[in-house]
């Protein structure tokens, strides 16, 4: 404990809290799920009656691999439930998370905070005994101390209101793992009590030694568009050494695996391809850097501009492949597009290089053929005009391109004889350089990767 608190009497802490979770979306309703794992009663609040109603009735709303099980148990068990009335959460919880959107807005990069604002508030004027509202969503730096001040404002209990910011560091498709068991904890707290109220929500899995870094709220803040920041700066570096691969001749991945070994560089998030996507990186990103420009230091994180843009050069360049492989023209090409989710094991497509790609395709004149194993009805909802089947087979009949666009481990161990039986033509792009090249070149395809060379003389073998 930090001896830098002024607060002169530290309040009792609720030793074994109720918890209420506001905005039910892929991170809340895991964090709702897992707090309810953890030991604790747990109430789940959220504007989307639909949602609501999907998880109250035991059925996740979105693809997460162990979260279906997770929910099914804590229901039955009678420690987690679901609601739309902020009435009976702001009477029911001790500690508050509220985990909703913080999408970028519609006109700039900025974070849209239209939702965590309305969040905080609804709990404000209605929480009438001590409590903890703890900010779990990604916001630009200034956000907590700004919403510290309107809660103290709107309170009908004044500063016996708190505010923390606790941000969350999981990854889609493990989300439940990362819950349960992360690499760190970081609480951003301005009270003593604070500090305490939640390492008594996170004691088991302080328990297990996890890392805790105690900060003051712009840091607690900060920490998490950093950690995005250099993990995608981390995916842009590789990608820009592709594009030098491209002009070179040079291979990306002997490369990646080169680097790799040198154990300051480490070989994660150092695998080159189509780029990120989805729901975090690149709106963080570009929020970070424009509240860097409204602090007056934009210049230091201009870098993320150039990160950004190597990102979308990746998705552009794939599209180049596939029509060079098409022989110059798009126009009535038919393309099987394999994947749409911005990553394998999740559903989601916000901002996923996969689809926007497929759309560029179509864009063209292609007629692209889209199959993803869980995202399709998401794709479809997003991007109505494209077409959509329902297995890979379906997807390659007749293809005269295939491009690899999501690296879900049903296309990495698909059999490139039996695919090559279906095409019309066996020419394949690796945009996520997850297929074995050599098997496909033996079975007779002409295979593309980003950032390698297109009949590479020597190839060697990876990992001797
Ligand atoms: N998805 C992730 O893996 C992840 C990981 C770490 C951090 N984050 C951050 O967490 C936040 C949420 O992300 P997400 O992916 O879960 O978004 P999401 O869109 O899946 O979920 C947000 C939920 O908030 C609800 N909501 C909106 N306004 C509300 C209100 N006033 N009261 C109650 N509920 C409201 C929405 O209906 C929705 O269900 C974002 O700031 C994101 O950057 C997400
Ligand atoms: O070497 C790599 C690693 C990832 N990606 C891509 O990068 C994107 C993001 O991947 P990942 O970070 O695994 O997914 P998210 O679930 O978006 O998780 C990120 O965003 C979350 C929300 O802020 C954070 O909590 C996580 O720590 C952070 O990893 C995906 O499109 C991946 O395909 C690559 O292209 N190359």
């Amino acid at each position: 404990m930090s001896t830098r608190y002024t607060d002169p009497v530290a309040h009792p802490i609720a030793e074994h809290p109720r918890i209420t979770v506001v905005g039910v979306g892929y991170l809340g309703a895991t964090h709702a799920v897992c707090m309810a794992a953890l030991g604790f009663d747990v109430l789940g609040v959220d504007v989307d009656e639909d949602k609501v109603a999907e998880l109250a009735a035991g059925r996740v709303p979105f693809f997460e691999p162990g979260l279906q099980e997770k929910l099914s148990e804590m229901l039955a068990e009678g420690r987690l439930s679901f609601t739309t009335d902020f009435d009976r959460a702001a009477d029911f919880g001790d500690v508050h998370f509220v985990c909703v959107g913080t999408p970028q807005s519609d006109d700039s990069d900025a974070a849209d905070l239209t939702f965590v604002e309305s969040a905080f508030e609804a709990l404000a004027t209605r929480i009438r005994s001590k409590a903890l509202l703890v900010g779990k969503s990604t916001v630009p730096i200034g956000t907590a101390d700004r919403l510290t001040r309107m809660v103290a404002a709107r309170s009908p209990i004044g500063a016996d209101l708190e505010l923390a910011w606790n941000p969350e560091f999981l990854r889609e498709g493990f989300a439940v793992e990362d819950t349960l068991h992360p690499d760190r904890l970081v609480f951003g707290v301005a009270s003593e009590w604070a500090e305490r109220q939640l390492r008594a929500v996170y004691a088991p899995i302080l328990e297990e030694d996890t890392p805790l870094v105690v900060a003051d709220l712009p840091t607690a803040e900060l920490v998490k568009v950093a950690a995005n920041s250099f993990l995608a700066t981390k995916i842009s570096y590789i990608n820009a050494m592709a594009e030098v691969c491209e002009a070179t001749g040079a291979d990306v991945d002997l490369l990646a695996e080169a680097l790799s070994f040198d154990d300051r560089i480490g070989g994660r998030f150092l695998k080159p391809g189509l780029g990120f996507g989805g729901g975090c990186l690149p709106k963080d990103i570009r929020a970070f850097a424009h509240r860097a420009d409204e602090l007056g230091v934009g210049d230091a994180v201009a870098f993320l501009h150039e990160v950004d843009e190597i990102n979308t050069r990746r998705r552009l360049r794939l599209v180049d492949l596939v029509r060079e492989l098409a022989g110059g023209d798009l126009e009535g090409t038919r393309v099987a597009a394999l994947g749409a989710a911005f990553k394998p094991n999740s559903d989601d497509v916000r901002d996923a290089p996969a689809l926007d790609v497929a759309r560029m395709l179509s864009l063209e004149g292609a007629e692209v053929v889209v199959y993803d194993p869980e995202a399709n009805e998401n794709a479809h909802r997003t991007y109505p005009d494209l077409d959509y089947v329902d297995s890979l087979e379906e997807a390659v009949t007749d293809a005269e391109v295939v491009a690899l666009l999501t690296e879900w481990d049903e296309f990495g161990e698909a059999d490139p004889f039996a695919l090559g039986e279906l095409v019309n033509t066996r020419r394949i792009v690796d945009g996520r350089h997850a297929l074995d090249a050599d098997k496909y070149r033996d079975a007779g395809w002409e295979y593309r990767a980003l950032g390698q060379p297109a009949e590479p003389e020597v190839r060697v073998s990876l990992a001797r």
